[in-house]
């Protein structure tokens, strides 16, 4: 094996990968245990079928003549029961590892109901290794085949939103972070170099799957460095292995109450990964990466840039469990280009259809009636606090870029009632994360139009509403509020030197005072001595609010 600084010429590797379909989104597959419970009355039940179609994806079926339940759901592609480990592997892991090589990153998530085969799929035993094992070989021997590269590895638990290391086990949690680049660091998390598959059996089999009774999401992140000796640039791809906990209905546990409240945790951080998946495979602007630790740390590796698996795991016999979680399987990968903006669609007949999470969470690319009501509302009270404007900021009204240098000419100009025209049709998070809506500006203030903002948690939502009640607020109270708590009550943004207001796009957004203008709608206003005063007063407040609460 080579040093970690050695080349891979990339030939074999390269022809390798260029032989692999293009692959857009989450590829969405699904696996059917074996046989294997002991109880011989439960092969009289409902079994699960599969239909492959002709135009490569599967069909999956169940018929409950007890309950006169006769459904179909479509996925990518279904493995069945018959079907090894090491045929999944070169079908759809191989491919993703020859992406790693070349400084890609990547996952597999093996999602399903409780003792439907994640554990064995994903992680497997020493004797009958699982994906990610198999992985760490096959890139051990493709970095020895074509010439050199090193391998280290991370472990992790996500355990009621907390994330742990598991190969050095500390009490902190892994912090979650995002750099300059908008990569997201885990801070604490170690990292172990991996020579050989003994190395590798070491660490993983006697730490990372030790724990077979908690119920956690377990992760391992396979790290690859890599120098392309053609163009001399190094490579570092990833590829993060997790075994989700399994799906259970809560209305089913007859457990004590700690069960059942670990068990709707569980439920609802899976739920919020699906809303990923079903985001990437609907092409949305906005992807839900905030609703929980677990999806900030895979925001790397679910990308646009990146490829991925989900890997449904399903019993081989009907069972209530099973039928909802390949729903959510089928309902996250049938959407790809499918996804059109459609005014009438209601969230009824959206992923969020009977599930016990709020139905906006995450939710922009399709506006329901009751949405657009209340957007309407915003929208209104918007255009009238502009044409209440002082005259100062009226004359101001059509934001002229040449007045503060280069960097304003990114600001995007906005007339008086052009809001609603200019927003109607965008997703409702897009309004952030694409511009800012410079509404109208002077020498000394600015006036930024921070419209209705979809809530990823209750929190949000509720101290977006307590703004929205007071913003009638007069311009005097506008101006003259120079507290933490007036800037709560009166939705006052301190803004930055006019030079510093640069588009709010995806690059900013790690930004709190982005995060403000996000959370907080309404006119806002402020003159360049508040922005000096209060700024950091605000962004204290955000932080302690949002970032680290
Ligand atoms: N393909 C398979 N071949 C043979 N046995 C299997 C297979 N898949 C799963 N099993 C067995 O089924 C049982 C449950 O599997 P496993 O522990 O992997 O399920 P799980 O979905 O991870 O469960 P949980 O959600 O409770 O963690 C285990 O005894 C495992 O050995």
């Amino acid at each position: 094996m080579g040093s970690p600084s050695a080349t891979i010429t990339g030939d074999s590797v390269e022809q390798r990968s260029q032989r692999l379909p293009h692959r857009r989104g989450v590829r969405v597959v699904g696996k059917i245990r074996p046989f294997i419970d002991k109880d011989p009355s439960l092969l009289n039940r409902s079994q699960v079928s599969v239909v492959k179609a002709d135009g490569g994806h599967a069909v999956i079926s169940f018929t409950d003549h007890s309950a006169s339940r006769n459904e179909s759901y479509k996925l990518d592609w279904c493995y069945e029961q018959d079907e090894r480990l090491d045929q999944i592997f070169s079908k759809e892991i191989k491919p993703l590892l020859y992406g790693v090589l070349r400084g890609s990153n990547a996952c597999v998530l093996g999602y399903g109901a409780r003792r439907s085969g994640k554990t064995h799929t994903i992680q497997g035993s020493e004797e009958n290794p699982g994906l990610a094992p198999m992985a760490v070989f096959e890139l051990l021997a493709l970095i020895e085949e074509s010439g050199g590269g090193s391998v280290s590895i991370s472990c992790y638990e996500v355990n009621q939103d907390h994330i742990y290391d598991v190969l050095e086990p500390k009490e902190q949690e892994v912090l979650v972070l995002e750099d300059a680049g908008r990569r997201i660091q885990l801070k604490g998390l170690s990292r172990v170099p991996v020579k050989s598959v003994s190395d590798f059996k070491r660490a993983y089999f006697n730490r990372c799957n030790s724990d077979a009774q908690l119920r956690s999401h377990k992760g391992l992140i396979i790290y690859v460095a890599t120098v392309d000796k053609e163009t001399n640039t190094n490579h570092l791809g990833k590829i993060n292995f997790i075994d989700l906990a399994g799906y259970e209905d809560v209305k089913r546990i007859i457990d004590p109450k700690p069960h059942l409240s670990e068990s709707a945790k569980i439920n609802k951080s899976l739920f919020q990964l699906l809303n990923v998946v079903y985001a990437l495979n609907a092409n949305e602007t906005y992807v839900p990466y905030r609703e929980s630790k677990l999806t900030r740390l895979m925001q790397d590796f679910m990308c646009k840039s990146s490829s991925a698996v989900l890997l449904t795991c399903l019993n081989p016999v009907l069972c209530q469990d099973t039928g909802h979680v390949v729903s959510m399987a089928s309902r996250s990968c049938q959407v790809v280009n499918q996804y059109r903006y459609d005014s009438s669609r209601k969230h009824k007949s959206s992923l969020w259809q009977g599930l016990p999470c709020s139905p906006s969470a995450g939710r922009t690319g399709s506006i329901n009636s009751s949405t657009k009501k209340n957007e309407n509302i915003r929208f209104g009270s918007m255009e009238k606090k502009l044409n209440n404007a002082t005259p100062m900021t009226k004359k101001g009204i059509g934001f002229t870029p040449a007045a503060y240098g280069s960097s304003a000419r990114k600001v995007r100009q906005f007339q008086p009632g052009s809001v609603e025209k200019d927003t109607k049709d965008m997703p409702l998070r897009k309004l952030f994360d694409g511009s800012s809506h410079i509404t109208g500006s002077t020498q000394d203030e600015v006036l930024i139009a921070s419209e209705a903002v979809e809530h990823s948690s209750q929190e949000e939502a509720e101290c977006t509403s307590q703004v929205l009640e007071h913003s009638s607020s007069d311009e005097a109270a506008l101006t003259s509020s120079n507290t933490i708590k007036d800037l709560e009550i009166v939705d006052v943004v301190p803004a930055t030197e006019p030079s510093g207001i640069q588009t709010i796009n995806e690059t900013a957004i790690s930004d709190p005072l982005v995060l403000a203008y996000r959370y907080w709608p309404g006119i806002w206003r402020a003159t360049k001595q508040h922005a000096v005063d209060l700024h950091k007063n605000f962004i204290d407040a955000i932080e302690k609010k949002f970032l680290f609460a």
